[in-house]
């Protein structure tokens, strides 16, 4: 194996205390403590581990942390008065429903519903657009996660060729906006994408973020380049135990690459850190604080 393998985990904890600097000094110069809202509706196990680990790595880094479990069967109507009372409350400063929501319910209608200034989760329409506008905004924080990693091997991402392996909502796209604010030339790419082999061989930066384990082949990487696998795929294996595994082959994509993040221990390490972040940064923005050394 020849990869540098960058490591998710030490990355956010470094994140996280940083944060947790910045907390302790909005708190004693300002009396502000930024508030985290997490609203979980249903039951999927994944989506139960991803709010516990919200709620206590906000608790841990001095942030109030709000948890709203709500039954499977709620009523839309219910949710959407949920989050308004959200918005409302001077306490909260961050909203993020949990997703995927129940098929019952319009998530398109929950995400908009959502205080442009309180979503940490950047996926409202006026985030979104103001990302792709090359405005301020508050921006998802998977892809934020992406590009820490990515500025953690190269100091700029200026002038390199990346290219983004999926078009969702709330990676591939918001991705492709942050790259291009780092001055990168970026290919987007999908599961329709003709010929994705040599797109993917001609990048400096590859993100598989299809949700296609192990898609991405050695054969698909140019020697050096550096990949960031946003995949999370889970497998049982015959002992009944569950392995996760990206969208990238890691070992042989790693006798390639120059560097490369593993499945489990990278981007997913770094979507809550980047939470934290977008909760700091959305305090001290609705307190009519400067914006966070973080
Ligand atoms: N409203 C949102 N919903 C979802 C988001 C999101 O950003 N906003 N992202 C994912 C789930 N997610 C956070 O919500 C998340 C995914 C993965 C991890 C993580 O720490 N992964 C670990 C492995 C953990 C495990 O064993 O499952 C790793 O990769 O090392 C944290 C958060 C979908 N929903």
């Amino acid at each position: 194996m020849t990869a540098q393998i960058i490591d998710g985990k030490r990355i956010a904890s470094e994140l996280r205390a940083r944060v947790a600097g910045e907390v302790t000094r909005v708190k004693r110069d300002h009396e502000l403590t930024p508030g985290l809202a997490v609203v979980l509706v249903g039951h999927d196990p994944a989506s139960q581990v991803y709010v516990r680990s919200k709620h206590k790595q906000s608790q841990e880094a001095g942030m109030a942390s709000f948890e709203h479990v709500l039954p499977e069967n709620v009523a839309e109507a219910d949710l959407l008065a949920l989050v308004t009372r959200l918005n409302r409350d001077p306490l909260v400063h961050g909203i993020l429903v949990q997703l995927p929501l129940p098929k019952t319910i319009n998530t398109e209608a929950v995400i908009n519903a959502i205080d442009p200034a309180k979503d940490v989760d950047g996926l409202h329409p006026s985030n979104a657009g103001r990302l792709a506008g090359g405005f301020a905004a508050l921006s998802p924080c998977t892809p934020l996660g992406c590009i820490i990693l990515s500025k953690s091997v190269h100091a700029s991402l200026e002038g390199m060729n990346a290219i983004v392996i999926g078009r969702s909502n709330l990676v591939g796209r918001p991705l492709v906006q942050l790259l291009l604010n780092e001055n990168a030339t970026v290919t987007i790419a999908h599961s329709r994408s003709r010929d994705l082999k040599h797109l993917s061989a001609r990048a400096d930066l590859v993100y598989a973020a299809v949700g296609r384990r192990e898609m991405v082949r050695a054969d698909w990487i140019k020697p050096g380049a550096t990949v960031i696998d946003v995949g999370i795929n889970r497998l049982s294996s015959a002992d009944g135990k569950t392995r996760l595994v990206g969208d990238v082959a890691f070992a042989e994509v790693a006798a390639v690459a120059g560097a490369i993040t593993p499945v489990p221990g990278g981007v997913g390490q770094m979507t809550v850190a980047c939470l934290l972040v977008n909760t700091l940064r959305a305090a001290c923005a609705i307190a009519g604080l400067p914006k966070p050394g973080v």
